[in-house]
């Protein structure tokens, strides 16, 4: 996968012309390339990385087993991820959540009834009403525009934290509402805006949509990983995927724009920078970017998330009754669930360190990270934890081309002020990512979206037809 359209040797750089580049072959660029492959357009996928897939990242055990280090579950709603894999013939099963949740607090654990929190009456009402409130919120934000909702500005102005407050009224409430935050956005409810989580909550289709298992956004997982779905893309598009080129500094000019990666330069009409903003930020350009989207690339940070497996002989925690979804009030992990194959034929624990607890534990090594969370899956289904066979995990704070995930998000005061610079072209610059999609941003359905969306932009401009 190495070879432009056309190659020039001056400097001991190529120089590659095209029609539109797309620099990083995450789902996102790869969809956007594919959409413009069809229009007919001459396309170069530029990418930083050694592989294709960006943020997600599958891995096959020696025992024949795919886990996913990166996004794995797809959610019924998510209607590009699930074409797309019927397309490439890749198949779904559904998240194992039968039996008891486990809760564990203070070293003592709880079993809840499937989606049942055990709390007081006052407690469960009083996140009900949270809970309605924020969708009925979410229902009203304009998802091309937040930043034009009557209350934009009182909402962009407050912290999650601020509205749960005000909101709701029970510490036990007010606590689990919270908990949403490092879970769905992977930092704190003190980090993001309320305008933010509106809008996401509206960008998903509900509160129960984004937090629900069955149904909702962590429904069912790919047999063979969710890499496969840029892999297939990726098969599509043939060596018009360049890798390993990390790209430093795009340059326009009157007549095009050109792509400067490791040890060539791309030129074209059109470029789609399909990265998160903060990512995007990172290269140089010339002119200048605009002062709202430079700003916007500087305030948008990434979430800030762990992920490990825990791999055993057979998923123990079934045999209890339990269904290996488990809440904690230990760092490591915060979360977990049965990620075992469809099969049973081994047991794994997926589990997630996020937000502030994430940063507590970077820096430690991965042997402290894996003794503290045999610790915390003992505590929750028993001493048959501390016989792990293998221990797997990914700090994606540490990938130099995503430095965090699950994706960007808008701190207080940025959509308003800044909203606008999210997907608004910089001269023959278009943006794709996950982050600015309109329909589940922050996941690969979004990442889809965003792709598709930026190609018909550019197939405009080049008076190419779109063909879907
Ligand atoms: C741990 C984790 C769990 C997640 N769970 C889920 C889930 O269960 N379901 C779900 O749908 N989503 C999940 N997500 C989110 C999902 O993976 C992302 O939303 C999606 O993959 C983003 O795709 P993208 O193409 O927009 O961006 P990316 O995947 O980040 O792609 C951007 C690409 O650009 C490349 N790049 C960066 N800089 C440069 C440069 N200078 N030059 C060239 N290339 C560059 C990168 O290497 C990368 O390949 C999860 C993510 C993580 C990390």
């Amino acid at each position: 996968m190495d070879e432009g359209t056309t190659t020039i040797t001056t400097d001991g750089s190529q120089i590659l012309t095209c029609d539109v580049a797309v620099v990083g072959a995450g789902a996102s660029g790869l969809a956007a390339a594919r959409d413009l492959v069809k229009a007919g357009a001459d396309v170069l996928v530029i990418e930083a990385r050694d592989r294709v897939g960006g943020r997600t990242l599958s891995k096959r055990l020696e025992n024949g087993v795919t886990i996913d280090l990166g996004g794995q579950w797809v959610a019924p709603t998510q209607e590009r991820v699930l074409a797309l894999a019927a397309k490439l013939g890749l198949h779904t099963f559904q998240t194992f959540e039968d039996g008891h949740h486990s809760l564990l607090v203070d070293n003592a654990v709880q079993r809840l009834a499937e989606g049942q929190i055990n709390e007081a009456a006052d407690v469960h009402d009083d996140f009900w009403q949270g809970q309605t409130a924020l969708e009925k919120l979410a229902a009203t934000i304009d998802l091309e525009a937040p930043w034009t909702h009557p209350d934009a500005g009182e909402l962009d102005m407050m912290t999650f934290s601020e509205w749960t407050d005000r909101t709701l009224t029970t510490v036990g409430g007010r606590l689990r509402m919270k908990m949403i935050a490092p879970a769905v956005f992977s930092v704190d409810a003190c980090e993001l805006s309320m305008l933010h989580v509106a809008f996401y909550f509206g960008a998903a289709g509900g509160f129960d949509v984004l937090t629900k298992t069955r149904g909702g956004g962590q429904d069912s997982r790919f047999t063979t990983g969710m890499q496969e779905l840029s892999l297939g893309l990726a098969r599509e598009l043939g060596d018009r995927i360049l890798l390993g080129r990390p790209v430093r500094r795009i340059v326009q000019d009157t007549s095009g724009v050109s792509i400067e990666c490791k040890d060539a330069v791309i030129r074209a009409q059109r470029v789609i920078v399909a990265t998160s903003p903060t990512i995007a930020g990172r290269i140089e350009h010339s002119p200048p970017m605009p002062a709202l989207r430079d700003a916007l690339t500087q305030r948008m940070p990434m979430g800030t998330a762990i992920k490990m497996m825990l791999i055993y002989d057979r998923p123990f925690w079934r045999d209890e009754g339990l269904s290996g979804f488990a809440l904690t009030d230990q760092d490591v992990p915060q979360l977990m669930f049965d990620n075992s194959p469809e099969d049973a034929s081994c047991g794994i624990l997926v589990g997630f360190t996020e937000g502030s607890a994430a940063r507590r534990w970077i820096d430690r090594s991965e042997g402290e990270r894996r003794g503290a969370a045999v610790e915390t899956v003992a505590g929750c289904f028993g001493q048959a934890a501390r016989d792990v066979r293998d221990y797997i995990e990914l700090s994606w704070m540490n990938e130099e081309y995503s430095r965090g995930c699950y994706a960007g998000v808008m701190p207080p005061g940025v959509w308003t002020t800044f909203g606008r610079a999210l997907r608004e072209p910089v001269g023959r610059i278009h943006w794709a990512g996950t982050e600015t999609a309109t329909f589940w941003p922050g996941y690969v359905e979004g990442a889809l979206q965003a792709g598709e969306r930026a190609a018909t932009e550019v197939a405009q401009l080049l008076g190419v037809s779109k063909q879907l």
